[in-house]
């Protein structure tokens, strides 16, 4: 019998499908993984915008993950949109009864739209609950700063945070530069060693819904299958690349990106 790699997404539903849990599932399935949910919250979300949020009570995100770990098993897990302070307390509680491990965060505040996904005080949430557990954490260029508690208006200020974010107990970050102006999209990695930068060219397009939640899940897909860290990174760069660089045009705002495209880019 065939022993498959399996991920577990801690993740809110989007219901457009282009980012939260349908676009973690979407990504570890192409990379030829099981993939497994535990959903933190319910948005009523297009390309245009996120219209409601309901938040689910954390007794029910613990049993899903319970579930999920007493039964199948989990070979990494990632987190998303965790909603609340109470459910970040929740998830890190399970994440360390289970020894949940390789454990991606990827530390969502705001959508690209602009709406507001995490209440309460994120900062101290995810500095005291998270990043002592995570593997690595994937910030944008503003969640580096918010959480970092620092501007970044440059490549020196990248490397700050990121020593920041290392201090605060994470065991690796990568800052992402999609937000970044230029013709590149550059990625910062450090590992409290080493930096490492992850460059590909940059697509000029509004269709970048749920990037951040396909490259973590990217990364969390090829940790489960046993890849080293930076090996998992830069196949989830290449992966999310594909995805950003052929569109598909769907809504009226910012639509999403194409989880066939790499598989069709392999095919080649
Ligand atoms: N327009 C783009 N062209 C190419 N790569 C991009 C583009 N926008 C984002 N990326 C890449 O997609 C990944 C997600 O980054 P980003 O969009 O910054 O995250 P988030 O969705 O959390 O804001 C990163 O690897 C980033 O470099
Ligand atoms: C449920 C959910 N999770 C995450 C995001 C962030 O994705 P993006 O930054 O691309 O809007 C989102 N919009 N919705």
């Amino acid at each position: 019998m065939n022993q498959i790699a399996r991920a577990l997404t801690i993740a809110g539903s989007d219901s457009s499908g282009g980012a939260g849990i349908q676009a973690d599932l979407k990504t570890f399935q192409e990379l030829h993984v099981f993939g497994m949910s535990a959903i933190t919250a319910i948005t009523a979300q297009n390309t245009l915008g996120v219209q409601d949020v309901l938040e689910l009570n954390p007794d029910i995100v613990a049993k899903q993950i319970d579930s999920i770990v007493t039964d199948l098993g989990v070979d990494a897990v990632k987190t998303g949109m965790l909603a609340s302070p109470e459910i970040i307390e929740t998830v890190a509680a399970k994440i360390n009864e289970h020894h949940l491990a390789p454990f991606v965060v990827d530390p969502v505040m705001v959508s690209t739209s602009g709406h507001l996904l995490l209440t309460g005080d994120a900062r101290t949430s995810f500095k005291k609950w998270l990043l002592p557990l995570a593997t690595v954490i994937t910030p944008n260029l503003h969640e580096a700063e918010y959480l970092a508690d620092m501007k970044i208006t440059n490549w020196e200020e990248r490397k700050q945070a990121a020593q920041i974010l290392i201090d605060e107990g994470a065991q690796a970050v990568i800052i992402k530069g999609g937000h970044d102006v230029g013709e590149k999209a550059v990625d910062l990695f450090y590992d409290g060693s080493n930096f490492q930068s992850f460059s590909a060219p940059k697509t000029d397009t509004k269709n970048t819904h749920g990037t951040g939640c396909t490259f973590s899940a990217a990364i969390a897909a090829q940790l489960a299958k046993g890849d080293s860290l930076p090996d998992a990174i830069a196949k989830a760069k290449a992966f999310v690349t594909a995805a950003i660089s052929h569109p598909l045009s769907l809504g009226k705002g910012n639509g999403p990106t194409n989880h066939w495209a790499y598989r069709q880019e392999e095919k080649k």
